[in-house]
Parts: structure tokens; C-alpha cells; sequence
């Protein structure tokens, strides 16, 4: 059986996960891995898919998924019946309140009918939005479908499932290589990378980035090699910038600062091979918000270094690519897991790294990882634990009181107790493994237990000019390769959560203490709306409607930067063409970028904040003619009602919402609109996409553009380019 999964946070992998685990136990063969990890031929070599995929962007299929489904997608399979011997089920993720409710899955549903493969137990489509969030349907539907399997795919006589009592082998291989232990013969690459950086020098971006650091002048060498101050007060590691040599290769026969290791008080940079990847020079690290408010919003620049081509790459995304940040463990975190595991004694020796998952990147210098570097740079220790976690921590612990209390959770029935115990304080993996002192996880299960750490993708939000604005000399020194300066806004998730801990989202806790100069390993790639939002020359020279609320404002302020250095060029004309609606809560805390707005000057800005007190603007007047919206006269509060301005009390009365300010604006929408405007809302997802959508919808009618919502649906679907990002 193979299972494939799409997913972008984890949700759809920790259910193939658990699928995995119920399939190994009534005896199939498995194979599960990212839908992208496989070939379509590899498919009939399989008896049975399951595919489990979430949704993103607006009914988009998730990264991971994207080289499958345009293979599934190739015209000339069509009316081949080229899959008719599959046989497949499909588990859908998505949220309601997304217009395109789990199109992912049903797109990949209606292709694979299509070619001709069958589909042996029936879809499910989980709602986050559900009260009990995906395992409301998830928990039944798996009831289910093991019946089905069993049902249909009987087991020989005499042989029985594998109990959820008993330990099942594990998947992956992994191996402590003591140090004093002739290197394994078979596995030259360990070998070589041991004994010589001569035979596997590290690639070319590595030894541009170490070039970089020593060039720079506040990488005093000598300083770093009397004290590691250096190392505490930047929190980069000295180790990391050091030439690949005999004494970082056998660091216990020559190591010179034994025992007395001070612990840097942040990560060391990434050393893995990032897909896509361009070394990242923090220039600033700005919060934007005051101190005061609610939210950290940080306005975070970089410098990219790297290879040439992909730079080039970069600069062809005109600022609508997407930066992905690896986040990492801090040392005293790993360190406390560490000792909580009694790993001491083996944390810092290579590892024999046979059998993995896809997802964990290797080294970008060749050389084998420890298990501290695992644990620092790969596997997400603070991660909230998922049930897949728990279901294997119980083989583990000898104190049969853990056990109970760990399969209690998974008992159906108990979902409520496993939410309040994980998801709703936000517990991590390491506090709930501080709760069970019994456990002790042996290493070779490292990668079967803890989830890898994904990427966090942030929206570049400049363009144009302000990309090859860099300096081009670093410190005096003249650069090999040219830098481009992106630059992000990210808010820190950061709360305190009902047992009133303060928590911080792994990436929060990474960004917020980022110092100007660290040196990061990042990937950049372009963002879903790049040809939406971008093509030239006509899409810069049609009108732009863009509605952001807070930190959605980022795509928006690159699109128009970009769209301005295209006008200055002479390419075109944009004046008085651009409407910016922009939602926050207050005029001084969240208003980002709102003072840049005035160097445009072809761009009208209606900035509405929910709680200021000051005044909604007044209703547009009202045309005396002979519309119909004229008769019968209304009264204010009807007219409120019939705009949908208070259509819903709770969320929009007395507020000021954009979706509010567009119908204000009607006048000036409905013109942009009738020029085939391209309209863009970036933002938080749920409420504020439906309202801002019917607000136009709304206005059309008004307008006269059109007679009927379905008529003003259909024009916002041909007739304009219409693009949400929303998360
Ligand atoms: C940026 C973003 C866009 C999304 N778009 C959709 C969508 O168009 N339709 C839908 O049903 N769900 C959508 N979702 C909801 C996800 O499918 C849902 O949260 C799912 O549990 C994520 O699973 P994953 O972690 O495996 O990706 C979106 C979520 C995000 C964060």
C-alpha cells in the first residue's frame, strides 16, 4: 500500500502517519512519502494508494504535491485509462471557510477517475472549521476504512493484526558511530567526509558563505580562537566558519577547549542542503509596532548572496516570491532533551544515517550529522505533540502508570482530554516529555518519532529598484557575487495560553532574535501569484485594486513598488489607477508602511481602523436619478443593512472594516472595475475574504455593472483578475 500525502504545515502528514501505522498492522507492505517522492508508473506497482492532501492557496494543491499532479495533469494521458489497475481512497483537509472547500482533494478525486483508476472505499473531506477540527471526520472515516480493508482484503487464515500494544519495527535506520570504531567499508561518503574535506569538498554557496564571514571585519579570528565571548555576544559559532580540518573532524582527539564549552545563546547557521537556496545577511531587524501593542510585527531585511543564476532568478520574481525560513532549536533546548534522554554520551558522535525520511536535508558539507545537529537544525522538538507521537512514547517508558496515561489518551472517547492536554495549552513535545520522566527514547527511533521541521514561507514585501539597492561592498570588501536586498514583515506568534505560559512559535522565537550581520541559509522561490499578479507589459498598466489587512499588506507593497518603477521606466501610465483599502486596529500601533503611501501619487489610500474611535466616513451621496435603489426611500439604518455594512452585528457593527470602506468607495471600485481592474486581497483568511468578496459583489449591483449576485460573481471571476492570499 502506498500512501501519499500533500501538506504544508503537517496536518496531512501526520494522517498518513497514522494510516501508515493502521496498514503496517494488518500486514501490508508500506510506503509512504510526499505525493511528489513518487512516480506516476510507481503507482501500478503498488495493490492500493491512499492519497491524503490538504488545500492551500485558493483550492491550490500543496507544494509538495506539484511535479505529481502536473505528470497526472499531461494531456496526452487523457483518454489514455492508463491508471485503470489502481485502486485508490482519498482523505481530503481543508477549511470551510475558504470559498474552494478541499479542492485539492477533489481535483486529484475527478483526475484519477478520469485516467481510469478506481476508487475502492469512499472520500472524506475533514473541516478544520469543524468543532473538533479534522478528527471529527478523521477518527470515524479510519474506523471505517480498516473494516473495509479487512472486509475486502481479508487476512490469510490464521494470521491476526499486529496489536496497537506491540512494538512494530522501525522504519527508519539510524546508528551511533562510536568514535574510536573503524568507519563503516560500504559507506565511502561517511568515510571520506570524515577523514578528508579533500575528497568531498563542500559546494560552492558553503565556501562563498565562509569566504563572506572571514572577510567580513567584525569576524575578529583571533578573538574567537582566545574566548568564545565572540560566539555568545553574536550567537554565531566559531566552529561553523572555520575551514573544514583535522581538528573539526576529530574534534575528540584534538579538541583544545575541552570541557569548558560555553553553550552560544542562539542556533549556529543552517549547515543543510535548503532547496533553492541563497545565503541570507541580516542588515536590520526592526519592530514596528509599539512596544504596547498586542503584536511583535517585525520588519526584517536581508542581503541574499549566492549562486549568480538563481539571484537572477530572484530578480525575475520582481518581489513576488516567497522566502522560506528554516527555523532551529535552541542549544539549552537541546541540551535539556539531551539529558532528559540520557543521550550525553553519544549526542556529538556521527551518525549512521541509512534508511530516512524524504523531508530531512542532508549536510551541505557532505559530513554525517550528529545527533545534535538533528536535533538543532532537523527534528521539531517543541512541536505540539500529535497523536502519532504520543501512540509510540508508551514502547518507551518501563512505568506502567505513563503507559496508562499515554494510551488514554489515544482511547476513543478521549479527544476532548488529548485537545485540553496538548493543542489547547500549546504544550510542546519537550514539556510533555518533562511530564514523563519514565521515557526514554532510544536513538535509533529519532526519526520515527519526532516531526521534521518545516520551512516558514514569508511573502517578500518590496520590488522593483529597492531589490538592487544592496550595498555592493560588504565592509570594503568587494563581493564575488551581487547582493539583492529583500526584505520581509513577519508577525510573532506570541501569547500566553490558558495555563499562562508565554508561548512563541518556533520561527517567532528565531526571528525576534536576529541579529543584524547573522549569516542565515534560506530558500527563495516564487510566490503562487507571481503570474497573476505580474504579467507584463499590460497587467502593470490595468487598474489595481488591492484590500490588505495587517501583515497582507507585504505582496501588496512589493506589487506596488514594483508597479511604480515600471511606470517610471516609461512603461506606462498607472495615474490615478490604483485603490489600496488597508484594515487594521489602530491608526498608530498596526498602520504598516502607511507613511510610505504617500510618495504615490497616481494612488488613492482608504485606511480603516477597527478600534479607533474616530468616525466612519459618510455614505456616499446617493444619485437622485431614476435607479432603482432609489425607491422606496430608506432609512439610514436600513440602508446599513441593505450595503451589508451591518449585515453581521456581531462582526462589523460600529467597526470600521474594509469591506466598509468598498462600499463607501463604490463609485471609484465600480470604474476600476469596469477597466478589467486587477483586484488582490492579501490578509487574514476566514471572515475578511467572504466580506471583502460580497462588498464587491455589492457594489457592482449598486453600480449598475451588473444586475444580479450571480452576474456580479461571474464578473468578478472573467472579468476582472481577482486573487486572494489569505492564511
Ligand atoms: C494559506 C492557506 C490557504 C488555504 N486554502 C484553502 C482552500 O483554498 N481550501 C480549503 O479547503 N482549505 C484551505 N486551507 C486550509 C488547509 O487545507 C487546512 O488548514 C489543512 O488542515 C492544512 O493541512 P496541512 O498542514 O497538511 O497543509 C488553507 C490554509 C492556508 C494556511
Amino acid at each position: 500500500m502506498a500512501i501519499l500525502y500533500g501538506s504544508e504545515t503537517g496536518n496531512a502528514e501526520e494522517i498518513a502517519i497514522e494510516l501508515e501505522d493502521m496498514a503496517r498492522r494488518l500486514h501490508y507492505q508500506t510506503k509512504m512519502d510526499e505525493m511528489d517522492s513518487f512516480k506516476l508508473s510507481d503507482l501500478l506497482k503498488v495493490s492500493l494508494v491512499i492519497f491524503v492532501t490538504s488545500t492551500t492557496g485558493q483550492g491550490d494543491m500543496p507544494t509538495n504535491t506539484l511535479n505529481f499532479w502536473k505528470n497526472l495533469r499531461r494531456e496526452k494521458l487523457n483518454n489514455s485509462n492508463c491508471l485503470g489497475s489502481v485502486k485508490f481512497a482519498i482523505f481530503g483537509l481543508g477549511d470551510s471557510g475558504y470559498r474552494k472547500f478541499n479542492w485539492a482533494a477533489r481535483k486529484l478525486q475527478v483526475r484519477l477517475l478520469q485516467l481510469g483508476a478506481s476508487e475502492f472505499f469512499r472520500a472524506a473531506e475533514a473541516d478544520e472549521r469543524h468543532d473538533n477540527g479534522i478528527e471529527s471526520i478523521y477518527l470515524p472515516w479510519k474506523a471505517e476504512f480498516r473494516a473495509a480493508l479487512l472486509d475486502k482484503y481479508p487476512l490469510p487464515q490464521g494470521v491476526e493484526p499486529i496489536p496497537d500494544d506491540q512494538l512494530l519495527p522501525p522504519k527508519y535506520s539510524v546508528r551511533v558511530i562510536p568514535t574510536m570504531e573503524p568507519l563503516p567499508k560500504d559507506n565511502s561518503a561517511i568515510k571520506s567526509a570524515l577523514y578528508s574535506h579533500f575528497d568531498n569538498p563542500p559546494p560552492l554557496s558553503q565556501r562563498r558563505f565562509e569566504y563572506a564571514e572571514r572577510q567580513s571585519a567584525d569576524f575578529p579570528s583571533w578573538e574567537a580562537r582566545e574566548d568564545n565571548s565572540w560566539e555568545s555576544r553574536t550567537g554565531k559559532s566559531v566552529d561553523s566558519l572555520d575551514k573544514n580540518n583535522v581538528l573539526k573532524d576529530h574534534p575528540s582527539k584534538y579538541a583544545i577547549e575541552k570541557g569548558d564549552q560555553k553553550v552560544p545563546a542562539l542556533p549556529p547557521p543552517t549547515p543543510l542542503q535548503i532547496p533553492e537556496q541563497v545565503i541570507a545577511r541580516v542588515i536590520k531587524n526592526a519592530r514596528v509596532t509599539p512596544v504596547d501593542h498586542w503584536q511583535d510585527v517585525r520588519h526584517i531585511s536581508f542581503d541574499l548572496h549566492g549562486d549568480k543564476r538563481l539571484l537572477q532568478r530572484v530578480l525575475a520574481m520582481m518581489g513576488q516570491s516567497v522566502l522560506s525560513i528554516y527555523p532551529k532549536n535552541y542549544p539549552e533546548d537541546v541540551q535539556d532533551l539531551i539529558s532528559l534522554m540520557d543521550w550525553t554520551n553519544v549526542a556529538d558522535n556521527p551518525l549512521d544515517i541509512t534508511i530516512k525520511p524524504t523531508r530531512l536535508l542532508p549536510r551541505n558539507d557532505g559530513k554525517p550529522s550528529t545527533l545534535r545537529d538533528i536535533l538543532t537544525h532537523n527534528l521539531d522538538i517543541t512541536a505540539i505533540p500529535k497523536r502519532s507521537f504520543i501512540r509510540q512514547l508508551a514502547f518507551w517508558t518501563p512505568n506502567p502508570d505513563e503507559v496508562e496515561r499515554l494510551r488514554e489518551f489515544l482511547t476513543p472517547g478521549n479527544e476532548q482530554e488529548f485537545y485540553d492536554y496538548t493543542s489547547r495549552p500549546r504544550r510542546t513535545i519537550l514539556e510533555l516529555l518533562h511530564d514523563f520522566p519514565g521515557v526514554k527514547i532510544p536513538v535509533d527511533r529519532v526519526l520515527d518519532l519526532f516531526p521534521i521541521i518545516r520551512p516558514r514561507d514569508f511573502s517578500v514585501c518590496n520590488g522593483g529598484h529597492t531589490i538592487t539597492e544592496a550595498e555592493y561592498n560588504l565592509d570594503g570588501v568587494k563581493k564575488e557575487v551581487f547582493p539583492l536586498r529583500v526584505e520581509i514583515l513577519a508577525a510573532l506568534v506570541e501569547y500566553k495560553t490558558i495555563i499562562r505560559k508565554p508561548r512563541q512559535g518556533l520561527c517567532s522565537r528565531y526571528l525576534k532574535h536576529l541579529q543584524p550581520g547573522t549569516y542565515l541559509v534560506v530558500g527563495i522561490n516564487p510566490s503562487r501569484g507571481r503570474n497573476v499578479l505580474l504579467p507584463r507589459p499590460r497587467g502593470f498598466e490595468r487598474p489595481l485594486i488591492a484590500v490588505a489587512t495587517g501583515t497582507g499588506i507585504a505582496p501588496i507593497r512589493a506589487l506596488l513598488q514594483e508597479r511604480a518603477d515600471y511606470e517610471e521606466d516609461g512603461g506606462g501610465s498607472l495615474a490615478s489607477d490604483t485603490l489600496l483599502f488597508y484594515g487594521g486596529r489602530n491608526r498608530t500601533k498596526d498602520y504598516h508602511f502607511g507613511e510610505e503611501w504617500g510618495w504615490y501619487g497616481n494612488m488613492r489610500v482608504f485606511p480603516c481602523f477597527s478600534r479607533d474611535p474616530d468616525p466612519p466616513s459618510p455614505l456616499p451621496i446617493k444619485e437622485e436619478k431614476d435607479d432603482k435603489w432609489q425607491v422606496p426611500p430608506k432609512t439610514e439604518e436600513e440602508e446599513l443593512v441593505e450595503f451589508g455594512i451591518v449585515s453581521d452585528p456581531d462582526y462589523d457593527k460600529g467597526k470600521k472594516y474594509v469591506q466598509n470602506e468598498i462600499r463607501r468607495r463604490g463609485k471609484e471600485v465600480a470604474e476600476l472595475m469596469r477597466k478589467e481592474a486587477i483586484v488582490v486581497v492579501c490578509g487574514s483568511a476566514g471572515k475578511m475574504p467572504v466580506s471583502v468578496r460580497k462588498a464587491f459583489v455589492d457594489v457592482l449591483r449598486r453600480e449598475g455593472v451588473v444586475e444580479t449576485e450571480g452576474e456580479g460573481e461571474r464578473w468578478l471571476e472573467r472579468r476582472v483578475v481577482y486573487w486572494e492570499d489569505t492564511w
